[in-house]
């Protein structure tokens, strides 16, 4: 069977919201007609969608006093009902097309066993021509447990399904020279994997309804397309835009990809924030992980560890000095890797399947 290309669309809360904060609802269906032309041009689509706290937020009146956290619950908790539910009546009423809801948490990806149950929940989906819509579950995921943004969630999402492209819809036309709304500024059209320097014209404003702003869009697209998907930056406020993507008229940013990764170093090349424990190698060890030969690591190149894991729980690998230099998946708990430190003839405390490298990878 021929290969269907994977698309992961994520919408800003800003591309579902007037200027006044109102639910821009003219916009939500134009973009899902849209994604509707893409379905049926043969396109798998995961839709990654925000615009929960900003729908709550509408028609939720809460008391000025209430806790800030708790407000932002309150209206992503009643928020979602009414995003889920203009979505279906759009796909469903208006095209005959099923769509289901994934409300997921950064434990989630953490955690491998969730990550291939969600995995695999989505790709049934897909293969039942059903739109999952994700979001995060703003009501259980607080202060250090939240995802940066949902940039992050879409980028983590399309690294789990193995996508092609990852369109990222905001309320810009890309990433520009300066500030988007100075005439002097120019959109840059592509990104290669060499331009680090882009970060730097990039200043910390957000759009009224955002997050984490464009420097994380920024990280989250270069990680993506380092991992060999295509990221594309666009305005969901463009008539269009969707349309113009499939007729590759598209005015965006796109980040070139690399040579596409391996599913499991993917998982883990998202692991950063994630890991549960670190490993301290020696430079021999660090010698033969960076050599063009493929290695395991084995105990006897560890000279420390340090946190509580378990077997399957990611690894941070750090050399004498400290410095990163991978992430991995631990092949078995903190309690056995320390008593095996340094000794020779032991089983691979991370298998080369389940590392990742930083400069090397
Ligand atoms: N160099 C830049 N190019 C484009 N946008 C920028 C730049 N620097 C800052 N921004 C801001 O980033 C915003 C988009 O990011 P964000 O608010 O997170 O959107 P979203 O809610 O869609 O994720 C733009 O509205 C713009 O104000
Ligand atoms: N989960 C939140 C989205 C938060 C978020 O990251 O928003 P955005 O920066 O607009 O993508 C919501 O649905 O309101």
């Amino acid at each position: 069977m021929s290969h269907q290309h994977t698309l992961v669309i994520k919408i800003g809360s800003n591309v579902l919201t007037q200027s006044n904060g109102l639910p821009d609802l003219a916009r939500m269906k134009h973009l899902v007609e849209q994604l509707m032309t893409l379905r049926k041009a043969g396109k798998k689509i995961v839709l990654v969608s925000s615009g929960a706290v900003a729908f709550g937020r509408q028609n939720t009146p809460i008391s000025e006093k209430l806790n800030p956290v708790l407000k932002k619950q309150i209206w992503a908790a009643t928020g979602q009902i009414r995003l889920i539910n203009e979505y279906q009546r759009l796909f469903q009423e208006q095209h005959g097309q099923l769509i289901a809801q994934i409300l997921v948490t950064k434990e989630d990806f953490r955690d491998r066993k969730h990550f291939l149950n969600m995995k695999s929940c989505v790709e049934a989906l897909l293969q039942q021509d059903i739109i999952p819509i994700v979001n995060e579950n703003d009501t259980v995921t607080i202060t250090e447990l939240m995802f940066t943004d949902n940039d992050e969630l879409a980028s983590l999402t399309a690294a789990m399904i193995n996508a092609d492209t990852l369109l990222l819809l905001t309320n810009v036309d890309g990433i520009f020279t300066g500030n988007p709304e100075n005439p002097d500024s120019e959109l840059i059209e592509t990104v290669h994997a060499s331009m680090a320097e882009i970060s730097s014209f990039i200043t910390a404003s957000k759009s009224s309804f955002g997050r984490g702003g464009m420097l994380t869009k920024f990280a989250m697209a270069k990680k993506s397309a380092d991992l060999g998907i295509e990221v594309l930056i666009a305005n969901g406020k463009t008539d269009g835009v969707l349309v113009d993507y499939l007729n590759q008229k598209l005015r965006c940013t796109r980040f070139e990809p690399k040579r596409k990764r391996q599913a499991t170093k993917k998982w883990l090349a998202h692991g950063s924030h994630y890991y549960k424990g670190e490993v301290f190698i020696n430079e021999g060890a660090k010698k033969s992980l960076t050599s063009s030969v493929i290695r395991s690591l084995l105990p006897i190149g560890i000279t420390k560890i340090e946190g509580e894991f378990l077997k399957g729980d990611i690894l941070l690998v750090r050399d004498e000095n400290g410095k990163q230099i991978g992430l991995g998946k631990a092949a078995y708990s903190s309690k056995a890797a320390q008593e095996k430190i340094g000794l020779k003839n032991q089983k691979p405390i991370i298998h080369y399947d389940y590392l990742y490298l930083f400069d090397h990878d």
